[in-house]
């Protein structure tokens, strides 16, 4: 039943008022009676010619505005219950039927007649700071809040609409309190406002807004649904698919995304292209989708012939009208794996067990509405070499109590004992080659004084020589390397060699090498870190420390796919004052980190990641000045390289609307290169021009005064460049942050910032992002010529 209040004002202050206001937000004008859709209720207000409308703030003095009658009205429904100073006289307030329930749609919405300002002081223009009503959208400044929505017993909503149900696109911020709110309650008050928020019954989800099979569910299936052993995770209103005998559940038109558990009475019958599949494949009724077809043939179910399976929901299957079961989905140990790569649901614990917890309950108990079980993904892609395994790495040592098995800690040992070799290998190189241009100088030097007859003959000797044992060893592991056999060298390496890796480390010839290491190209900076310590690598009881690993090369996975769940430490409401902390301590998020390699042509393979919630990217700052070439076999300057696949990626289709994060890494090598290498060295940057104070400070320091340092300048530069491209590509916002990969700190930082762009997103129609999307990029004093 459909009511409405009618709201009619009278009298000459209204209009006046109206008049009043700036011509930049007058209002069009008030029409005499404003018609609320407000369910069951119907009511008339009248405000008499000397109505006395003022606040106690005086706020309609300093900002001169007065209220136009269409926001009076809505007001009036808001607050006359609640403030004495805001004086309304009310003529009549006559509902037709006053014991109205609390009824589904929000009684008004306030367009954007005060967009940006705090709808009851009027002050604020684009409020940074506010709190938002959850049914109405009205949004209340600091000083206003409190005395806008009272004690909040249904959580953040004005008090005129307690007993409304909430806006549904707000149904992902029930719970999450805002900054403000923290500021102003103390941390029980905030807490039983979002216990409140998200448990009372009026702010639960109504269950004809969920729609199953093409049916909209009633109260009891709703209570089904959310009470089964195993439920559809966070259910929002919209239209789902059910497969009642394997437990298969999805958005409608899309691929599964949950196993709930099966045979629950609700919704209709699952239709044939519930799903939207195009594979000719069917599961229970259901054409199933490419990304599903794949994962069964990666199972090793076959496919071949548009076979109809019947899948229960301990996954094993048979083809419809056949008896014997053939296999078992799950029974392959790589198959859940394949899943979490393709996105695909696996059954969880609880699904196997059908029925409900308690299968007689017909009142209505409260879900748990903490996100048990969501993990949301995070992807971690670059070009080679901008560090994407060691910022993976770091997220393992950081986040997981068991960074690494005893299985992969082996693999690793015998991974860097193998990067021991090949660096020496490489130091062996560079050593022939300075070996060999001394000898030219040395007898280039010879002729010219035998020319002239006044020295002694020099001999063929320099300080790069090596006596015979080692040349032979030299030799030996050089065949072996270009040989590619490095790896077949072990363990018998760690036996045998180890005496002779010592004395050569100790030659002078190596020192002397080793002294002249940034001659060598092909030498990586870590190298040093190992090759230091190579002789205590180098033995049968080495074993790898954490930051061993975490400088080691090649160590994250063979194929280059690799992925870690984690949770952010838990860190109490006490140390942080935040309230969010049990939310964040259960949320679990996976990284998923594939070599650029692995992504194929095009990247094709990009689509398997679809239901990522942001995709991390990955440059390596210090590029700017490297080559390498690429896929037509050019060389060409890495950052441009890096540019290529950054351009592939915000592009694919898959990733429309998403969110990425740029991570500007090796920050650290980036501050000691640009006091030596141009940025112009790289086209991209050729307009590049600093305004460089004459009073800067040595290299980074900015200490002393608030001159950015060159590498402040050249980063947020890079930071900007990528931001524009990103811009026009996309039309999006690209975050941004400065990290520095083998320290922890930066990239926990870095990390969180991901974690919280995620949560923005979620509250997004909540929340109005100001450009903060520059993290770890200083409040910049300064502008940049680009
Ligand atoms: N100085 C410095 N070195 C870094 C940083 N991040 C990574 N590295 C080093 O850069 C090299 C390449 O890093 P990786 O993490 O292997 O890069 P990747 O993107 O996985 O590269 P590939 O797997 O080889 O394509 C390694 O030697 C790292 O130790 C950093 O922030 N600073
Ligand atoms: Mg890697």
């Amino acid at each position: 039943m459909q009511h409405s209040i009618a709201a009619e004002y009278t009298g000459s202050s209204v209009s006046t008022a109206a008049s009043e206001l700036p011509s930049s937000d007058t209002p069009s004008l008030p029409s005499p009676a404003i018609t609320f859709d407000r369910s069951n209720c119907s009511g008339r207000i009248t405000v008499s010619p000397t109505s006395v409308i003022a606040f106690d703030d005086g706020a309609d003095e300093s900002n001169g505005v007065s209220e136009s009658s269409s926001e009076l009205s809505s007001r009036h429904s808001h607050e006359c219950s609640m403030f004495k100073n805001f004086i309304v006289e009310k003529e009549s307030f006559d509902y037709e039927d006053n014991d109205c329930e609390p009824v589904d749609s929000p009684p008004v919405r306030r367009e954007s007649i005060r967009k940006g300002k705090c709808y009851r002081c009027l002050k604020g223009n684009r409020l940074t700071e506010k709190e938002t009503c959850l049914v109405c959208d009205a949004k209340y400044c600091a000083n206003c809040v409190l005395r806008a929505m009272g004690s909040m017993p249904e959580g953040r909503k004005c008090v005129g609409c307690i007993g409304y149900s909430i806006d549904e696109s707000k149904r992902g911020s029930l719970g999450k309190c805002s900054r403000m709110l923290r500021r102003l309650l103390n941390i029980l008050e905030v807490r039983q406002v979002m216990k409140a928020e998200r448990f009372c019954e009026v702010n639960q989800l109504p269950p004809n807004y969920v729609c199953v099979n093409g049916k909209s569910l009633s109260f009891e299936e709703l209570v089904t649904l959310q009470n089964c052993s195993n439920p559809p995770k966070k259910l929002k209103p919209g239209n789902y698919w059910y497969d009642k005998v394997s437990g298969f559940w999805g958005k409608e038109g899309q691929k599964p995304c949950s196993i709930i558990t099966p045979h629950l009475n609700v919704g209709g019958p699952i239709t044939q292209d519930a799903s939207n599949g195009n594979t000719q494949v069917f599961i229970n009724g259901r054409e199933i989708t490419k990304v599903e077809l794949r994962m069964l043939q990666l199972a090793g179910v076959q496919c071949a012939g548009n076979p109809h399976f019947w899948v229960n929901e301990d996954g094993s299957y048979q083809e419809e009208g056949q008896k014997n079961t053939r296999g078992y989905i799950w029974g392959k140990a790589g198959t859940k794996l394949v899943c979490a790569f393709l996105s695909l649901p696996v059954p969880s614990r609880y699904s196997t067990s059908c029925g409900f917890l308690s299968s007689n309950v017909v009142t209505r108990t409260v879900p748990d509405y903490v996100e048990h079980g969501i993990v949301h993904k995070l992807l971690l892609v670059g070009y080679s070499g901008s560090g994407t395994s060691t910022i993976f790495k770091q997220a393992k040592i950081l986040y997981k109590s068991i960074p690494f098995s005893e299985d992969e800690r082996g693999n690793i040992k015998l991974t860097i004992q193998t990067n021991v070799y090949a660096y020496l290998g490489i130091l062996l190189e560079g050593r022939e080659r300075f070996e060999e241009e001394s000898l030219r100088n040395l007898k280039k030097s010879q002729s010219l004084l035998h020319t002239t007859g006044t020295s002694p003959k020099l001999g063929d000797k320099t300080i790069y020589s090596i006596g015979t044992r080692l040349k032979a060893f030299s030799d030996w592991l050089l065949k072996t390397m270009v040989s590619g056999k490095l790896d077949a060298i072990f363990p018998a390496a760690t036996r045998e060699y180890t005496p002779l890796v010592e004395e050569l480390w100790n030659d002078s010839a190596i020192k002397a090498t080793y002294e002249r290491r940034n001659e060598i190209e092909m030498l990586p900076s870590v190298a040093s870190y190992f090759l230091e310590r190579a002789v205590q690598i180098l033995t049968t009881d080495y074993e790898p420390s954490d930051l061993d690993i975490l400088y080691a090369e090649g160590v994250t996975s063979s194929n280059g796919l690799a992925s870690v769940e984690f949770s952010f430490p838990q860190s109490t409401p006490e140390e942080t004052g935040d309230t969010d902390y049990l939310h964040d301590s259960l949320a679990r998020y996976e990284l998923i980190t594939i070599h650029a390699r692995g992504l194929g042509d095009n990247c094709k393979w990009l689509e398997m990641f679809e239901d990522v919630g942001l995709v991390i990217f990955c440059v390596s700052l210090s590029d700017y000045n490297q080559f390498s070439t690429d896929g037509n076999g050019c060389v060409t300057n890495k950052m441009i390289l890096s540019r290529k696949l950054f351009e592939t990626i915000v592009t694919h289709p898959t990733f429309e609307k998403m969110d990425f994060l740029l991570i500007l890494n090796k920050l650290d090598e980036f501050e000691q290169k640009i006091e030596q290498v141009p940025l112009t060295q790289c086209d991209w940057f050729s307009d590049f021009h600093p305004v460089i104070s004459h009073n800067r400070p040595g290299s980074n320091n900015n200490s002393i005064n608030n001159n950015p340092s060159i590498s402040q300048l050249a980063s947020h530069y890079i930071a900007v460049k990528f931001k524009r491209l990103y811009s026009s590509l996309t039309g999006q916002n690209l975050y941004v942050s400065l990290v520095k990969g083998l320290e922890p700190d930066s990239v926990d930082a870095s990390l969180k910032y991901g974690k919280e762009i995620l949560k923005w997103n979620e509250e997004k129609p909540n929340f109005s992002l100001s450009d903060d999307s520059m993290h770890s990029i200083e409040e910049s004093s300064f502008s940049i010529d680009c």
